[in-house]
This record gives C-alpha cells, sequence and structure tokens, in this order.
C-alpha cells in the first residue's frame, strides 16, 4: 500500500534539527588517535536527510539554528547549492558554535563517531523562532529526536509538532539517538515516547526504540504493539546489516533486505535510508519499493566517504534496484 499525504503543499518536506560540520577521517582503518587529517562536510543527522531528499528531487525547506560564523556560513552555502530552501535557519547571536562530529574508521565494520555537542547552537533554538506559515506549507515535517535533547530546542520542536497536527502536516520522527547531552535515559524515553505518539510515521533503528522504551532487547511486535495505541499509521525498525522492516497499523507487514556493498564505513547509512524512503514514499511508490529505495541508498552511502555530499541520485538508487532485482 501506498501512503496519503495533503499534496496541495509548497514543500515536501520541511525538517527541524541541527545543521552541523563532519570531519571525517582521511586515513583509513586507523584509530582516532593515529588519524592526522579530515575532510569537512555538512553534517547533522537532519540536515543529511533533507540534503539526500533534494538530490531526488523533493522541495525541501529546513528550520534550525546555525552559528555567527564561517562554519555558520559554509553550511547555509551548502545547504542552499543543494536547492534546500534556508530562510528559516536563524543565526545564532549568543556566541553558540556548531556542532562539530569526527569521524573514526578503523576498518570498514569498526566505525564510530566522536560528536562534540557542548553549547551547540542547533540546541538554542527557541520555540519563538518556529513559524506555523512555514509548517503549514509542508506535506511532512520531517523531526530529529536529538533535537529533543535539551531546551530550549526541545519546546521548538514540540511546537513544531504541534503546529504540523494543527495544519495536517504529516509528522516523520526519526529517532535518532545520540548519547550527548541527554542527561539520562529516562528523560530520553519519556521526550521519545511523547513525540512518537503524536508522529505519524516513526523510523529508527531497534536499539533507538530501546531507548525510547527505556529496556533492552525489545522486540518489534511489542513496540508496534505499544505505539499503535496511539496517532502512528507507520512505523519503520531498521536492523543494520539485516535489513529493516515497515508495519503499518492495519496489519500489514514489509521487510527489506540490505543490499550488498563494498563498505567504506558505516555511518551516514541511516540518513541516506530514510532521505530515500520518505522520496519513495512522497512519490506514491508503495512500502515496499520505499524499502527498496532506503537500502539501496544506504547501500551506495556506506560505500562513499560522507554523510551528505555523498547522496546519490535517484538514477543511481534505481539502477542498483535494478541489478539487484
Ligand atoms: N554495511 C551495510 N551495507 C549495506 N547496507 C547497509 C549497511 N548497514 C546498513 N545498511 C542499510 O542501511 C539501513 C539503515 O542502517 P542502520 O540500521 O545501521 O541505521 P542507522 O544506525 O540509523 O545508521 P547510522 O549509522 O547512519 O546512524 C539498513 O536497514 C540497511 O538497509
Ligand atoms: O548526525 C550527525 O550529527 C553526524 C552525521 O552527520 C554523521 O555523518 C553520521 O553519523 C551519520 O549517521
Amino acid at each position: 500500500m501506498s501512503y496519503a499525504f495533503n499534496n496541495d503543499r509548497e514543500y515536501d518536506i520541511i525538517a527541524i534539527g541541527r545543521a552541523c560540520i563532519d570531519l571525517n577521517a582521511n586515513e583509513y582503518n586507523r584509530p582516532m588517535e593515529e588519524t592526522m587529517t579530515f575532510t569537512k562536510y555538512v553534517g547533522g543527522s537532519p540536515a543529511n536527510i533533507t540534503i539526500g531528499s533534494s538530490k531526488l528531487g523533493l522541495k525541501t525547506g529546513f528550520i534550525g539554528k546555525i552559528p555567527d560564523d564561517q562554519h555558520g556560513n559554509f553550511i547555509k552555502k551548502y545547504m542552499s547549492e543543494a536547492g534546500i530552501d534556508t530562510s528559516n535557519i536563524v543565526v545564532d547571536k549568543e556566541g553558540h558554535k556548531v556542532g562539530l562530529t569526527f569521524t573514526e574508521i578503523k576498518s570498514p565494520e569498526e566505525c564510530s563517531i566522536l560528536m562534540y555537542r557542548e553549547e551547540v547552537a542547533d540546541l538554542y533554538l527557541h520555540p519563538d523562532e518556529v513559524s506555523e506559515a512555514y509548517i503549514k506549507q509542508a506535506k511532512v515535517l520531517l523531526v530529529s529526536g536529538t533535537a529533543l535533547a535539551k531546551s530550549p530546542s526541545r519546546e521548538a520542536v514540540i511546537k513544531a509538532v504541534g503546529l504540523a497536527r494543527k495544519n495536517d502536516v504529516t509528522v516523520v520522527f526519526e529517532l535518532d539517538y545520540r548519547p550527548y547531552t541527554w542527561k539520562s535515559k529516562e528523560e530520553t524515553a519519556i521526550y521519545y515516547s511523547l513525540i512518537a505518539e503524536q508522529s505519524d510515521i516513526v523510523i529508527g533503528t531497534r536499539d533507538e526504540y530501546d531507548m525510547m522504551e527505556n529496556l533492552e532487547n525489545g522486540n518489534n511486535q511489542e513496540t508496534i504493539q505499544n505505539l499503535f495505541k496511539h496517532r502512528p499509521e507507520l512505523i519503520v525498525i531498521k536492523h543494520g546489516v539485516d535489513g529493516s522492516y515497515a508495519y503499518e497499523k492495519s496489519g500489514a507487514e514489509y521487510r527489506g533486505q540490505a543490499y550488498k556493498s563494498k563498505v567504506l564505513k558505516t555511518f551516514g547509512a541511516g540518513d541516506s535510508y530514510a532521505s530515500a524512503f520518505l522520496y519513495a514514499l512522497l512519490n506514491g511508490k508503495d512500502i515496499e519499493t520505499a524499502l527498496k529505495f532506503g537500502s539501496a541508498s544506504a547501500a551506495i552511502v556506506v560505500s562513499k566517504h560522507s554523510s551528505s555530499d555523498a547522496m546519490p541520485s535517484l538514477d543511481e538508487i534505481e539502477q542498483l534496484i535494478a541489478v539487484r532485482a
């Protein structure tokens, strides 16, 4: 089955959350301590997803806060050149800095990220910087879980979700758990549940749903049983290389296989997956096809150096699906 959106809207997706900087190790198969050079990219999960969707041809916008410095200028320019509307990206005037993510590629299977997230501008987005006039122009409001980690960004997101609901904008919640800034697992579970229960579509890894449920080794059937008591109509649960599952409230279930790829690093998989999955849904494709789009896009990005610049074109995704069918 395909998913219905409010089609009389200017933007396909407006995302809210962080636009930051990734510094990706140039030297492969080395620990961070021995990594001497890095390449700079725009990063931050919701920014990456928006860049990916825009590259696939969706009309996108972004709500967020960037620092008033060269890094902020770089992010805004890159996103604008990627075709994203940046009119609702606010420039911080209180001296907050950009979020930095250093990546470590010890081996294709053993990658990690090191994030500097203290006093970052994105977490200082204020509720009064979130505009109803903007949100109501979207088919989809894409919410990143990390933006709930701290006030005032937390309240800005809660306001945005309320405005989306009021204006019949589909709310997509990407759990996007990062263990930085959150004070406790309890706190994460409270805010994740609050937003997940009000969202139409929820996307996350099995581990991220465990964070939401504040348990270990949770299972998909219990997760969907609980969430379907609330607003969600579609729940996507990702299991890394073991693929992903989509569940509809009607009871339908679908499995998406991961495509084998020449893996350079594993990060970026989730963001590329979300951008292509949403592209497919917004273009009226059925859920099985959307899962293939997500998996194909992820397989391409894990074979490349960045998480944003490496987002694939529609042709690349369709070719990979055709070859592996
Ligand atoms: N090594 C891999 N090779 C090919 N495809 C992969 C690989 N890892 C993940 N994928 C694809 O990407 C999807 C999302 O991966 P995963 O569950 O690791 O997301 P994530 O943890 O959100 O990613 P990220 O590391 O970017 O935060 C999977 O469902 C799968 O289709
Ligand atoms: O999400 C982040 O803030 C960092 C990303 O940009 C990074 O590339 C990554 O981890 C993607 O999964």
